[in-house]
C-alpha cells in the first residue's frame, strides 16, 4: 500500500504558457528521443511501461543509453537524463557535448557532485538568500569528523545525534546512519562522518520533489521523537537505514499512516520558494529535498538532506510531471517554447512539436 500523500497534486511555480503552444500549429512534428543512463535497479523502477507509454503518446521516445559504449556513437538523442557518476562518465558526456553542442544534459555532472557529500549538499540551504516570512527554514547544527580522535571533541552538539556518513553516492553503506543517545557511543563511530543534532518533528518527513518548476509534496515516515528520558537509553545508539523510504505499511502502523495522513504540509508559497531557491542555487532540475518541521516551533522547517533524480515513481502522477518535463526540454532546445519548463501540456497540443526547417 502507498502511503506518501501528495500535496494539494502539485503545483508549478511559474505562469502557464499556452498561448505559445498555440502558435504552433503550422509546424511540423516529429518525435523526439530522450536518452537514458541509468542503473538497472533505477530503470526498472522509473522507466515503467505507464511512463514509456504516455511519453510516447506525446511524442518522446525513452531510449536506453548503454553506459559501456561511448554514449556519441549512439543515439541521435534530443536530450539525456542520467544517473551516473565518476570519471570516465564524465568524460563519456564531456566528449557526448563537445559533439552534440546544444543537447540538453540533465543534469551536470559537476552540479550533481556536491550532493555526494552531505557537506556541501546543505551548504546550499544555508546559503540561500529568500526573505524569510512567517515560516523560516535551516539545517541542523552539524559538524564534519574526519577521524576517529576528532570524536571525543564534539561538545557543540546536543543529544541525541545522528551520525551520517560523509559520502551520499548511492551506496548501501552512504545510507546507514546511527541515532547516537550519548557521548560514550559516538566513540564506536567510523569516520569519515557528519555528526547531525537529531530534531524532534513528529515523525514525519515531507519529501519535495523537483522536476524543473514543477514541485510537489508528500508525507513520509520518519524517526519517532526521542524524550530526554530515552537519552539514558542503555543501548547507546541504534542503526536505521532509509527509514523514509518504505513503501509498504505494517498492519501495527494503521494507526501512524492515519495521523500521517493528516500532518499538515509546509505552505506552498513556502515549498515554492525553498524549492526554486535550492533549484536556482544547485544548478539541478532534478532532486528532491527533505524537510522537517521542529516540534518545537510550528514555523520553522529544517532540511535534512537533498537527492538528485530520487524516486520519482513513488510521487503521484509522475508519468504526466516527467512527460511533461521531457516535452519542454526538448522544445526549449529547439527554440520553440520559452524557457519555463512550466508549461501545462495541454490536451489539444499532445505532441511535442519541431519546425522542420530550424
Ligand atoms: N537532523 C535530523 N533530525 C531528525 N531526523 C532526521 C534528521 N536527519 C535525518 N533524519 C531522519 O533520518 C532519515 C534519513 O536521513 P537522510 O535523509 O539524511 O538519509 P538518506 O539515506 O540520505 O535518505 P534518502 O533515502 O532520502 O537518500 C530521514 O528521512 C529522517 O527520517
Ligand atoms: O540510491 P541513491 O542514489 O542514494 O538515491 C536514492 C535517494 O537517496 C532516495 O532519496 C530516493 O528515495 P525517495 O524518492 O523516497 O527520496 C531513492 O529512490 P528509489 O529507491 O525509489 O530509486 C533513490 O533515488
Ligand atoms: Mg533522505
Ligand atoms: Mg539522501
Amino acid at each position: 500500500m502507498q502511503f506518501a500523500t501528495a500535496l494539494e497534486g502539485g503545483f508549478r511555480c511559474t505562469a502557464s504558457s499556452d498561448l505559445d503552444l498555440s502558435m504552433e500549429d503550422t509546424s511540423v512534428s516529429r518525435r523526439f528521443v530522450v536518452g537514458y543512463a541509468l542503473a538497472p535497479k533505477k530503470k526498472h523502477s522509473f522507466v515503467r511501461p505507464s511512463l514509456v507509454g504516455l511519453a510516447s503518446d506525446r511524442g518522446v521516445d525513452l531510449v536506453p543509453i548503454d553506459p559501456s559504449r561511448r554514449v556519441s556513437e549512439q543515439g541521435p538523442f534530443d536530450c539525456v537524463i542520467h544517473k551516473f557518476y565518476g570519471d570516465e562518465w564524465k568524460s563519456q558526456l564531456a566528449d557526448f557535448s563537445a559533439k552534440n553542442p546544444g543537447i540538453p544534459i540533465v543534469d551536470r555532472p559537476i552540479d550533481i557532485e556536491r550532493l555526494h557529500n552531505r557537506i556541501t549538499m546543505l551548504q546550499f540551504v544555508s546559503e540561500l538568500e529568500i526573505p524569510q516570512g512567517r515560516e523560516t527554514f535551516g539545517i541542523p547544527n552539524q559538524v564534519v569528523i574526519y577521524d576517529s580522535s576528532a570524536l571525543s571533541n564534539t561538545t557543540d552538539l546536543r543529544f541525541p545525534i545522528i551520525a551520517k556518513p560523509l559520502v551520499a553516492d548511492g551506496s548501501a553503506k552512504s545510507h546507514k546512519m546511527s541515532l547516537v543517545y550519548h557521548r560514550e557511543a559516538l566513540l564506536k563511530l567510523k569516520p569519515p562522518l557528519v555528526l547531525q543534532e537529531f530534531v524532534n518533528h513528529g515523525g514525519v518527513i515531507f519529501k519535495v520533489y523537483v522536476v524543473g518548476n514543477y514541485v510537489q509534496c508528500v508525507r513520509r515516515k520518519s524517526l519517532p521523537d526521542v524524550s530526554p528520558e530515552k537519552l539514558d537509553h542503555p543501548v547507546g545508539s541504534v542503526t536505521f537505514s532509509q527509514v523514509s523510504n518504505v513503501t509498504t505499511q505494517r498492519p501495527e502502523e494503521v494507526e501512524y499512516y492515519e495521523r500521517l495522513e493528516e500532518a499538515e504540509v509546509p505552505p506552498p508559497h513556502f515549498l515554492e520558494k525553498v524549492a526554486m531557491g535550492l533549484r536556482q542555487a544547485m544548478g539541478l532540475r532534478l532532486f528532491n529535498f527533505d524537510m522537517i518541521r521542529d516540534s518545537k516551533s510550528s514555523n520553522h522547517y529544517l532540511i535534512v538532506d537533498i537527492n538528485y533524480f530520487p524516486g520519482y515513481a513513488k510521487m503521484p502522477s509522475y508519468e504526466k510531471v516527467l512527460t511533461d518535463f521531457l516535452c519542454d526540454l526538448v522544445r526549449d532546445e529547439k527554440g520553440q517554447a520559452p524557457t519555463s519548463s512550466s508549461a501545462p501540456s495541454p490536451a489539444s497540443s499532445n505532441l511535442c512539436k519541431h519546425h522542420e526547417h530550424e
